[in-house]
């Protein structure tokens, strides 16, 4: 699939913008702080529903305005079709193909997209929070369901979390909701975790041979989802629910302590090895790299196989962060075959032939001249 075009209104430092792409390369030129960031942005908020950089909407509508607006038309193997995102303070409206979701899981999916950014080479070093939201936007995008069952999980989460804050200190929950609320984040816990399984499982499948290329044959990567709950992959549901049953009554003692919930997928992590040693405590900060990016390779991979079709990649900031050969990997893998957007200040640090056949865009206080 790729982006035809993008019309930006009141988006942040844009106050009305539209461009055309290439099916190809796309290279947003400009110095710092003059919206290429913005503009990638807008595309992984035309996919996701919701920014890679804030949780906060109301940035992303321009200073002193009322509300902002995306709208892409994008290009899938059966033709066109129009998206439209409008972000307000009464909060978002989504429309496919001119028609406005009931639910964002609905419209989210429509266009898929891979975002490299300079923060994702720490996916490996970084917070578990890092991991955990790199695993539910990527399984959010090829699955609605996971999103569902995310939201479920995450509403139930905070009702329990509420009462055990109500509780603190004290030795028991005096409040029949609680075991109610418990059975529910139960079910919604392990279909959480099941899914999580599932796409670790196929992200091992692509990762593991692109990880293997780019180390010229010396590196074995192995990806693991490591709930902190313990649980065996292979259980069965019920074993699962009645595992995590008991281990929140054996931890119930530290949850009253504390007042929140200790033991679910909202604590769970991944780990990375490298022919067998976990790279997070002993890999060198290029196999953390060579991680980083066969994981990414990966995600393109996994969506051409699960959606069909190959996403767009997204590239902020990162090609300059990459060494040639690294570099030179990452474009001739997606060469001609996927629509990959690349902000960079300059094109010089870009050591490739894919750049000299890119449509050129150069960014400039909020304007955009050049394209396709
Ligand atoms: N809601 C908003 N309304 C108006 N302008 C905004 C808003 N949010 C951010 N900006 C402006 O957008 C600009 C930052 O743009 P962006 O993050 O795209 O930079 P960039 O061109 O990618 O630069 P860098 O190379 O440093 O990442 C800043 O000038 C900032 O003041």
């Amino acid at each position: 699939m790729h982006i035809e075009s993008l019309e930006l209104t009141n988006y942040r430092n844009y106050e009305s913008l539209s461009l055309n792409f290439s099916k190809t390369i796309n290279v947003l030129i400009g110095e710092n702080a003059q919206g290429k960031t913005n503009i990638m942005e807008s595309i992984y908020v035309l996919s996701m529903a919701k920014s890679h950089r804030t949780s906060n909407d109301k940035e992303l509508i321009r200073w002193a305005e009322e509300y902002g607006k995306i709208k892409g038309d994008v290009y899938k193997k059966y033709g066109r079709l129009p998206l439209e995102l409008t972000l307000s303070k009464k909060g978002k409206k989504a429309k496919v193909n001119h028609l406005e979701q009931n639910r964002l899981s609905d419209y989210i999916g429509q266009l898929n997209v891979v975002m490299f950014a300079p923060e994702d080479l720490h996916l490996v070093k970084g917070s578990p929070q890092v991991r955990r939201r790199f695993l539910d936007m990527e399984i959010g995008q090829i699955s609605p369901v996971y999103l569902h069952d995310l939201l479920t999980f995450q509403k139930l989460l905070k009702q329990r979390n509420h009462l055990l804050k109500m509780h603190q200190g004290k030795s028991s929950v005096n409040d029949v909701m609680f075991d109610v609320y418990t059975d529910q984040y139960i079910q919604a816990a392990v279909s959480v975790i099941r899914k999580r399984f599932q796409f670790m499982e196929l992200l091992q499948k692509w990762a593991e041979p692109i990880h293997f290329g780019i180390s010229r044959g010396l590196e074995k990567l192995e990806v693991r989802y490591n709930p902190v709950s313990g649980l065996d992959q292979n259980a069965t549901f019920e074993q699962m629910a009645d595992f995590l049953q008991q281990k929140l009554q054996a931890g119930r003692a530290q949850e009253l302590a504390r007042g929140v919930t200790l033991t679910g997928p909202h604590r769970d992590d991944l780990q990375f090895f490298v022919n067998g040693y976990d790279v997070q405590t002993y890999g060198s900060q290029g196999q953390q790299r060579t991680t980083a990016l066969s994981l990414k390779l990966a995600e393109i991979e996994l969506i051409k196989q699960e959606v069909g079709e190959s996403p767009v990649l997204l590239l902020d900031d990162v090609l300059s962060e990459l060494d040639d050969y690294r570099q030179s990997h990452l474009l001739n893998t997606i060469q001609g075959e996927v629509q990959t957007f690349v902000t960079t200040t300059s094109v010089d640090g870009i050591d490739h032939e894919t750049i000299t056949q890119a449509a050129i865009f150069n960014v400039k206080q909020g304007h955009v001249d050049g394209g396709a």
